[in-house]
């Protein structure tokens, strides 16, 4: 008869065991120095420590006013132009980018490197992470923020609608969360929509027009993100203002917008879609060049006054204002065509749609009365020059040195 199992001496020589321990503290020792990178931005940023933090705090450093503006959706085509003007100008500036795959990401790393060349820094990270943005309000007493973060689009929003709600309504919450706790209260300018007009018929559009009538799920959360506004400013006393861009275009613009797949698509020879409206034209925007675009954004951030409440506590009555920033000269769709044409030297494939309802509007176009008087704002650049320098940019970038192209 055998011995109990227990009884049985073992089959592994000490010298076995001993190995296995060792190389068992050696792992933990590994495991313990160099820990595998989370992917979770915040524990990253809490883990590389004073590296990042030290990044943070060069990027925001502020050279010739006290201004450090947190520029949210900083990788984005409007975020890139406005951070580097105010990096230009002696603001300390720094970017926060989640780098969704809504368009080509690879574009949006060629702007955060583009901007890491410029001394600003863009902190990997969503917007709704409010534990992150905890820490980087930590880092640095931000006197501004640019909050541009969003999921863009008027007819993507058929096929991702939570994308909308989770960026555009979720995440400005978060953003206003930290801002109305921070001390001091940084002021808001932040990125409305013209899109919030909707099926308003009164032209051209003035904000004190209707905006309960929204056609796109987008326009719709845009809307929401204005009431939202208003209620942190009424009770946490926040300076907030609201920017209603009307379709913004240029160089390192967003390819999900017909001015760039137009370009796109005509450079290849495929068809492109041209819609029309009820009245047989083709549908019109007020496409505004970014450059002006920008002109607003530092206007706004300019007169932005700083909060009246900190930590929290509201004090007196604080800035809440919407302004219309457009160009006050609408084209219709088939005039860009017309254009770029010209400056790509080839015919478009042009087919005509009527307008499909999946959250188009048929046409748009800013009264900037009121953005004129408050912030300075005038606009300066028509179509045709504004196309001229994207389609310049489209070639270089998109040839094989592109990448290194400046501004
Ligand atoms: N370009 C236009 O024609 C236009 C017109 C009206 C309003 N707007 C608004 O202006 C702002 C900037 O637009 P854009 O054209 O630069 O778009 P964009 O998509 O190029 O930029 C937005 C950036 O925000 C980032 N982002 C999205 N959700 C995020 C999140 N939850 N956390 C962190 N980052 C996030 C994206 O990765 C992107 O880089 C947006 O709020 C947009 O709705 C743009
Ligand atoms: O100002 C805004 O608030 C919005 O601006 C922008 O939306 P839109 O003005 O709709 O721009 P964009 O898609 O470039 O279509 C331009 C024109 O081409 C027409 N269009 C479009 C596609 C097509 O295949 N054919 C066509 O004729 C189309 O009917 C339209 O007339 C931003 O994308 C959006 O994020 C939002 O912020």
């Amino acid at each position: 008869m055998g011995k109990p199992p227990c009884l049985h001496r073992s089959r592994f020589p000490t010298t076995t065991k001993l190995l296995a321990l060792w190389t068992f503290i050696f792992l933990a020792l590994f495991l313990f120095l160099f820990p595998r990178s989370s992917s979770d931005p915040t524990r990253r940023l809490l883990q590389a420590g004073p590296v990042w933090e030290n990044r943070i705090r060069l990027s925001a450093r502020s050279h010739s006013h006290s201004r450090r503006v947190l520029v949210t959706g900083a990788a984005g085509f409007v975020g890139l132009h406005v951070s580097l003007a105010l990096k230009r100008r002696g603001d300390g500036v720094l970017g926060i980018d989640n780098f969704n795959s809504y368009y080509e990401s690879s574009l949006k790393r060629s702007r955060a490197a583009l901007l890491d060349r410029a001394e600003v820094f863009v902190v990997e990270g969503d917007v709704n992470d409010g534990t992150l943005l905890k820490k980087l309000f930590e880092l640095v007493k931000f006197t501004h923020v640019m909050h541009l973060a969003a999921q863009a689009g008027v007819r993507y929003a058929m096929q991702n609608p939570s994308s909308y709600v989770q960026s555009n309504i979720a995440g400005l919450v978060s953003v206003l969360e930290v801002c109305k706790s921070a001390n001091p209260q940084p002021a808001i300018v932040w990125a409305s929509s013209s899109s919030v007009y909707g099926l308003n018929s009164q032209v051209p559009f003035s904000e004190k027009d209707r905006t309960d009538q929204p056609a796109s799920l987008y326009a719709a959360t845009k809307k929401a993100g204005e009431e939202i506004a208003h209620t942190y400013n009424h009770i946490y006393g926040l300076s907030i203002t609201g920017l209603r861009f009307f379709t913004v275009y240029g160089p390192w613009g967003r390819p999900d917008m017909a001015y760039f797949f137009f370009t796109q698509d005509i450079l290849k020879g495929k068809t492109i879609k041209v819609f029309e409206g009820a009245d047989q034209k083709s549908v019109a925007r007020d496409f505004t060049y970014i450059e002006d675009i920008v002109k607003g954004c530092l206007g706004a951030l300019d007169t932005a006054e700083r909060s009246t409440g900190s930590g929290g506590k509201k004090r007196r009555k604080a800035q809440l204002r919407v302004f219309n920033l457009g160009n006050t000269s609408p084209v219709g769709v088939n005039e860009l065509v017309n254009i770029l044409e010209k400056l790509l030297d080839k015919k478009a494939r042009r087919k005509v749609f009527p307008m499909p309802r999946n959250g188009d509007v048929p046409f748009t176009h800013a009264n900037i009365t009121l953005a004129q008087k408050e912030l300075g704002y005038k606009p300066t650049t028509n179509l045709e020059t504004g196309l001229k320098e994207f389609v310049n940019w489209y070639r270089l970038y998109y040839s094989k040195s592109g990448m290194n192209i400046v501004l």
